[in-house]
């Protein structure tokens, strides 16, 4: 990827709290299925906003870094999806959201970021990234000592 787009935890959450908005009434969801490990920290943050306590998991993971490997699903809630949010960190090629729709084709799944190849898979998401941008995320991030310019 040639460039990097990084996100602060404070931008990750007033981006989360605005997908909120656009899934009310909170009464229409039985609860939510976060698609783990990404997927746990929007999840955490529509729970708290639209005061649902039902949070399931589907765990599946393709990526070891930034490198695509093949899909694992090594958890998957027992639902086919009806009255529940499906909602993951950010969609890229698409392929972990095309077989997400095939086990919950009755959820509504939703992201923070999608880049173009995989957002025609989301029903909704806030924040377009380009493809060929990486997208750090908070939680992958630390704070570092950054050297004065002059002693560049
Ligand atoms: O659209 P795609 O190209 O399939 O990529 C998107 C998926 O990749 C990342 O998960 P990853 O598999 O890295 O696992 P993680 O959530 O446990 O970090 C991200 O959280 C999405 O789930
Ligand atoms: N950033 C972090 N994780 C990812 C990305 C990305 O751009 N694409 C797929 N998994
Ligand atoms: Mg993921």
């Amino acid at each position: 990827m040639s460039e990097k787009y990084v996100v602060t935890w404070d931008m990750f959450q007033m981006h989360a709290r605005k997908l909120a908005e656009r899934l009310l009434p909170a009464s229409q969801w039985k609860g939510i299925i976060a698609v783990s490990r990404g997927g746990l920290f929007p999840a955490a943050v529509l729970a708290r906003e639209l005061g649902l306590r039902h949070v399931e998991t589907v765990c599946i993971a393709s990526y070891d870094h930034d490198q695509q490997g093949e899909l694992r699903v090594l958890h998957a809630a027992d639902t086919d999806g009806e009255g529940f949010i499906v909602v993951d960190d950010l969609v890229d090629t698409g392929n972990t959201a095309k077989e997400i729709r095939k086990m919950y084709p009755k959820a509504k799944f939703v992201t923070v970021f999608a880049k173009p190849a995989g957002a025609p898979l989301v029903d909704d998401y806030v924040i377009d990234i380009p493809q060929n941008t990486w997208i750090e995320q908070p939680w992958d991030l630390g704070l570092g000592f950054v050297p004065p310019i002059a002693r560049k």
